[in-house]
């Protein structure tokens, strides 16, 4: 059979975390280019109805009304949708909500689910004989017995259309299969006279089965309400510009919004008449400007960290001084990383609350520069990358090995709070005091470094400033200020020298090792047990009500440097020290260490991150591969050594279990739909779907995969994607914004937001800020929290907190 032929689209999306993911059934159909040609996402709130009526109506030929939040009979969750619905002036099939309102918008009253089920997978059979969309030559297979025509989807639902309460005009056309836990409910409808139908279940998800025969069956109905044409027009740009997220189907250049620097914002050239680049990289072709020496053998017999106190020595007492430390430090025994070794030249920092950019430089005052209305940071700073990066272009082969490392370039992090500036929709809550001080984003400029390759090689790389490179070209300078980019060739020469002595062991070392800690601070939550346990009920009582359907609940522990470490006698803590305790007692494959002493923040001066993170947030590879890798699923280990068959049997309970893979599922549909927000429709694939992994704690893990799209930038790809969904629960935003509430509007900083780097060349690779102690001052943090689901029990909740900052800093006694 045919396809049918592809008609305008327009999905409003009511903010749902799944909506993106029905385009992965339009591409099982249909090809990329038709797809992003015929078919726009919009924000349900985007237009007004009289503006809807008026300008998209005679525009498309059909709607689709998402899942979402909240309730199809709340006018704010809903809409215009049940005045469309009325009126009926094209096809319209709804999904989940939007399923729900064609129930509201004939009669039928919306009551909770006997059983709310969230990412489960629940047999569904359609009405005999077979009605609506199901009756279809699309979906029909001839032959087919009752029980064969059952098939499996993935449900997320806390409320249904009453059956009872179903008026005339409408009809059911499926039912869930009852089990002793779960009873029959209405899983599809439609209108009898008007062209509308809907289905309870999520077609979209990664688990459902059918999706894309039902989306042929609707497309036939469209294709038959319009009398078949031949094709139909293409949509136009004023609705293709209304899309949330508008991904490029062919090559296209680069949109960039307007952004300023801290100087008057560089002169726009064409690329091609465009100096070389500030860095001379647009003449990237071999490698003229990066540098590299390979050690070979030299000082492979070295203990990472003393490499690293040593160049952190020489530089201390360099001409210029040190901004700050970084050793990204990945460990683990069974995914190889390399380390990377830096001072970096200078950072840039962003405070939300004052909009304010600020360049640090060592020993200069810092300078600032306020962000202008029409941008925001994100803006800023991707276009502070893209003028430094090469971008790979879409049609270099997938390269392997070392090019998907660290070149040089950004190193930092975003903190929990810049989906302020992120998340469509979002409203923030009130400022707190001391604010206005707060490093929402810190990024420091890298631009040479000693690298540990994985198989024990030391490397180091920089760059040229282009200044050296080609006496013709005026470095522009987007920071203004004479801020250079890249090393000198004499600066260069030094650094070589001075890795050269340090690894042949002829570097005077003026300090003996440092002694790692003898033990963590006492940690303590900083509300009670009983206050997460009282929460956890507010969390479910939200999912309920059909607001969300999985919430990442979080509380912070906290110690003082100065206060006494456990067991031990009172005495001032060293974060360095710490860090080495922490990445032997935890080590993690984003181990990190960043030390950036001259940073104030709200709780003191100096800014220390020591993360032992075991979670990818995102990376984009130098073929434009990116991958997201959450985790979802947390069981204690018992330590290796102790009793391996028992270990083993943990991680495989918890691999089996119903309520851990739901969580994990949950996630992982919104990580699909964050990806198709950045990348091309069809390439958004998940190679390995909730696998086991096991290293300080048992976690499940899947693997998101896309191509990003031509148009959108890393910074861009990283912003559509932000918060990371592990940390916020599903739906998105409004998630979001009851954790606010749930969590008392305390700020997360650091912790939940994503942490690693930006190279030059465009390779990113980015962790999700978990099992990470933050050090301001004298004040540490950890944050920590899990995901709370209907099926959560308070006390197993509250102890998977307990075990993931146990994982941290070991068990805190008394914590109950
Ligand atoms: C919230 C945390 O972790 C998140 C929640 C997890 C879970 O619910 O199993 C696992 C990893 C993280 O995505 C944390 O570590 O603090
Ligand atoms: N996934 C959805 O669209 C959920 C719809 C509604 N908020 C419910 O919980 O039932």
């Amino acid at each position: 059979m045919q396809r049918p032929v592809l008609p305008r689209t327009l999905i409003l999306d009511y903010y749902d975390s799944y909506t993106n993911n029905l385009l992965t059934l339009f591409t099982k159909l249909y090809s990329d280019a038709e797809v992003l040609e015929k078919v726009v996402v919009v924000k349900a709130d985007k237009y007004s109805w009289p503006e809807f009526q008026q300008n998209v109506l005679p525009n498309i030929d059909c709607v689709i009304l998402s899942p979402g939040p909240g309730r199809p009979d709340t006018p704010s969750d809903i809409g215009f949708a049940l005045d469309l619905l009325r009126s009926h002036p094209l096809p319209i099939l709804g999904v989940c909500l939007g399923h729900q309102a064609i129930a509201v918008a004939f009669g039928a009253k919306i009551i909770n689910t006997p059983s709310i089920t969230h990412g489960h997978v629940v047999p569904i059979s359609p009405v005999s004989p077979a009605k609506g969309l199901f009756a279809s030559p699309y979906w029909q297979t001839d032959g087919e017995s009752k029980e064969e025509q059952v098939f499996e989807v993935v449900v997320y639902n806390s409320l249904t259309a009453d059956p009872d309460t179903i008026p005339d005009e409408l009809e059911v056309t499926a039912w869930s299969v009852p089990s002793p836990t779960r009873p029959s409910t209405v899983q599809g409808l439609r209108h009898k006279k008007y062209p509308i139908w809907g289905v309870q279940y999520h077609p979209e998800s990664i688990s459902s089965t059918r999706g894309a025969d039902l989306l042929q069956a609707f497309l036939d109905e469209v294709n038959a309400y319009h009398s078949s044409p031949a094709s139909f027009p293409p949509l136009p740009a004023d609705i293709i510009s209304a899309c949330a997220y508008r991904v490029a189907a062919s090559s296209r250049p680069l949109s960039r919004s307007r952004t300023s620097s801290i100087l008057p914002t560089p002169p726009r050239t064409p690329s091609s008449s465009r100096p070389a680049s500030r860095l001379g990289y647009s003449r990237l072709t071999g490698s003229p400007n990066m540098l590299e020496k390979k050690f070979g053998d030299l000082g492979r017999q070295l203990k990472t960290q003393h490499v690293f106190e040593s160049l952190v020595n020489w530089s201390r007492k360099g001409k210029e001084k040190a901004i700050g430390e970084i050793w990204l430090d990945g460990q683990t025994p069974t995914r190889p990383t390399t380390s990377t070794l830096a001072t970096p030249s200078f950072l840039i920092t962003y405070c939300l609350a004052t909009r304010r950019v600020t360049l640090h430089r060592g020993g200069l005052t810092p300078s600032t520069l306020s962000l202008p209305e029409y941008t925001t940071f994100w803006d800023w700073f991707s276009e502070a990358h893209q003028s430094l990066t090469t971008l790979p272009t879409s049609t270099s082969s997938h390269r392997s090995g070392s090019s998907n490392g660290f070149k040089g370039g950004w190193v930092g992090y975003f903190g929990y709070e810049m989906k302020e500036e992120s998340l469509q929709g979002y409203r923030r809550r009130t400022r707190e005091d001391g604010e206005s001080k707060a490093v929402d984003a810190c990024w420091a400029w890298v631009d040479r470094f000693t690298e540990r390759t994985t198989n024990g090689e030391w490397i180091i790389r920089g760059m040229l400033d282009a200044h050296n490179e080609d006496d013709d070209v005026e470095a522009e300078d987007h920071f203004g200020q004479g801020q250079t980019f890249g090393v000198t060739r004499e600066g260069w020469s030094e650094y070589v020298e001075q890795v050269q002595c340090i690894l042949g062991g002829s570097a005077r070392s003026d300090n003996a090792p440092t002694v790692p800690s003898q033990s963590f601070p006492t940690f303590r939550p900083t509300a009670t047990g009983d206050n997460y346990r009282s929460k956890i009920d507010a969390c479910r009582e939200a999912i309920r009500q059909g607001e969300s359907y999985e919430l990442t609940l979080t509380t912070p522990f906290s110690a003082s440097m100065t206060g006494p470490p456990h067991g031990g006698d009172a005495e001032s803590l060293d974060p360095y020290a710490l860090y080495l305790r922490l990445r032997s007692f935890n080590p993690a494959y984003y181990s990190t260490y960043l030390h950036f002493p001259s940073l104030v923040t709200p709780r003191g001066n100096g800014l220390t991150v020591l993360s032992s993170s075991p979670e990818r947030f995102l990376k984009i590879d130098s073929g434009r591969r990116v991958e997201m890798m959450p985790i979802k699923g947390t069981r204690a280990r018992i330590k290796p050594g102790q009793c391996r068959r028992a270990d083993a049997r943990i991680g495989e309970e918890l691999r089996t279990d119903q309520k851990e893979r739901a969580e994990n599922l949950m996630i992982v549909d919104l990580i699909r739909s964050d990806l198709l927000s950045c990348c091309t429709p069809s390439t958004v694939t998940v190679p390995k779907l909730i696998a086991l992994e096991s290293y300080g704690v048992h976690n499940l893990v899947t693997t998101v995969q896309g191509i990003l799209a031509e148009n959108v930038s890393s910074v861009e790809a990283v912003r559509r994607c932000f918060p990371p969904g592990s940390m916020t629960g599903a739906p998105k935003l409004r998630s979001v914004q009851l954790l606010d509430d749930f969590e008392d509007r305390q700020r997360r900083g650091i912790y939940s937001g994503a942490l690693g780097y930006f190279s030059v060349d465009g390779v990113t690779d980015l962790s999700v800020v978990i099992r990470t102690i933050v050090v301001e001052g004298d004040q540490l943090s950890i944050g920590a929290g899990g995901a709370i689901t209907w099926l959560s029990d308070r006390d197993g909740e509250w102890a998977e907190v307990l075990t993931k900052v146990g994982s941290v800093v070991g068990k805190l006694e008394g914590v109950e």
